[in-house]
């Protein structure tokens, strides 16, 4: 078996709205997210997990933040394509990731196995093998004050 790591990170800051993306789960909020596409920090960290396992470079490389066909765009189809990306390298899968996400609000405990599930299905891969966990800053710095979300992920590719 062949092994390969990577992590990514992602921040949006939140703007008017009624809720947010994460994982590829609409979790209500009285804030939205200012982003070119939905803004997804979860998936948008995932993927540049996945593709810095690979040195494939990063999100905006492969989606870039100016097109227009990217606009709104459901950060799940970004996924999809790492994935397929990733496969097309060698044969290469998810093994496992681990994805932290950063705020204050809202509470991403309760949508957590939601968000594990969408994206173990995306990946094709056991539901045990995707994490999602939260923590707060503790009311400190910009994720503190309630400016904005974060993310940060771990991803292991494995190779037969
Ligand atoms: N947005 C968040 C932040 C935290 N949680 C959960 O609360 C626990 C305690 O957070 P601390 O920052 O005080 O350590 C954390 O371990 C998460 O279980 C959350 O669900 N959503
Ligand atoms: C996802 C992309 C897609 O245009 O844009 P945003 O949704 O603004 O997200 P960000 O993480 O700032 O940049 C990466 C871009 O590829």
């Amino acid at each position: 078996m062949n092994f390969r790591i990577g992590q990514g990170y992602d921040v949006h800051t939140f703007g008017d709205g009624d809720h947010v993306m994460l994982g590829g789960v609409r979790v209500p909020h009285e804030r939205g997210i200012v982003a070119h596409s939905d803004g997804d920090v979860v998936i948008h960290a995932l993927c540049d997990a996945m593709l810095g396992a690979l040195a494939l470079g990063d999100i905006g490389r492969h989606f870039p933040p100016g097109d227009p066909q990217w606009k709104d765009a459901n950060s799940l189809l970004f996924l999809r394509h790492c994935n397929g990306l990733i496969a097309g390298q060698g044969g290469w899968r998810v093994g496992n990731a681990d994805i932290t996400v950063v705020c204050e609000r809202p509470k991403v405990g309760p949508h957590a196995d939601a968000m594990r599930a969408l994206l173990a299905a995306e990946l094709g891969i056991g539901l045990d093998a995707v994490s999602v966990k939260a923590t707060t800053s503790e009311r400190m710095g910009f994720t503190g004050r309630g400016e904005g979300i974060a993310a940060m992920a771990v991803c292991l590719l494995v190779k037969a």
